[in-house]
């Protein structure tokens, strides 16, 4: 297996709270993984250590090899696009200027005349074009997810590491954005995302983590094992549903499955 990014060992705490217990885990080259877990789990905590943002940790992050600590900048910006979970400006850029800084590990402050080509080629993508000059503020959650998702693309990572990239997202858009990724799987990117909705994550994903104890765990191979899990995880029922090849599985509230 490909390996885009390997943990070995990985412990952290945040002062005397430890958050994660020697980490083993491998997210596969051209795949889309999920990873799935309780609030507070340590999830983004881990994702910020694969991201090269996190420092104080035990163990190793290596990107396609390399010890992410030793990524300059501009090669983590080349390999490593991130979408954190909250991002916040109060600065009335923008949605133009929000993109170009997509770009500002390559071009520095001065934005070439490709890069704003590429602006009108992201908006196209993400159809997004009405948007181009409205201040990023006074976007809702929903766009403004959607223009952080677009920044991502100005950036054109090799890796993309996304917390939460449906929150906001109306179901259309959650749709639109899950296909949007595993598009950029089939183009030969690589996917890695938290998600919260393990509905739509067994849709659209290839690959399966669940934070549990501090501890990453990969998917569980049948589907009476992978219940199990689920109802390890989040303490609450989920049942499957097959439909026209399409499985679903949902979670149910307790005491609804006789
Ligand atoms: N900067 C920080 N300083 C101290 N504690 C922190 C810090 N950031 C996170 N924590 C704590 O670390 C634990 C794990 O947080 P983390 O954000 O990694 O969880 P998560 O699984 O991503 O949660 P959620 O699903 O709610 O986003 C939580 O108990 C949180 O309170």
């Amino acid at each position: 297996m490909e390996k885009a990014i390997d943990i070995t060992d990985l412990s952290f705490s945040y002062g005397r709270q430890s958050i994660l217990r020697e980490v083993n885990v491998s997210f596969a080259a051209h795949r889309f993984s999920v990873l799935l877990g309780t609030n507070g789990s340590g999830k983004s905590t881990l994702f910020k250590a694969m991201t090269g943002l996190l420092s104080g940790y035990e163990g190793i992050v290596k990107i396609k090899g390399t010890p992410v600590r030793s990524l300059t900048h501009k090669q983590r910006a080349s390999q490593i696009g991130y979408l954190p979970q909250f991002y916040q400006t109060v600065f009335p850029f923008t949605v133009e200027d929000i993109l170009l800084t997509g770009r500002a590990a390559f071009s520095g402050f001065a934005p070439a005349k490709r890069d704003r080509a590429l602006v009108t080629q992201v908006l196209a993508e993400l159809g997004l074009e009405r948007l181009r000059q409205k201040l990023f503020p006074e976007l809702s959650g929903g766009e403004q997810q959607m223009v952080m998702i677009g920044r991502l693309l100005m950036q054109d990572p090799e890796i993309i590491i996304l917390d939460e990239p449906t929150n906001h997202l109306d179901v259309y858009y959650q749709h639109f954005l899950m296909n949007k990724l595993k598009a950029f799987v089939e183009e030969g990117r690589t996917v890695i995302a938290i998600m919260h909705n393990p509905t739509l994550a067994y849709q659209f994903a290839d690959d399966f983590f669940f934070m549990l104890d501090k501890m990453v765990v990969p998917a569980v191979s049948t589907a009476e094992q992978e219940l199990e899990m689920l109802k390890a995880v989040y303490h609450t029922d989920f049942l499957h549903i097959s439909h026209e090849g399409l499985k679903i599985v949902l979670p149910v509230g307790e005491g609804m499955l006789k």
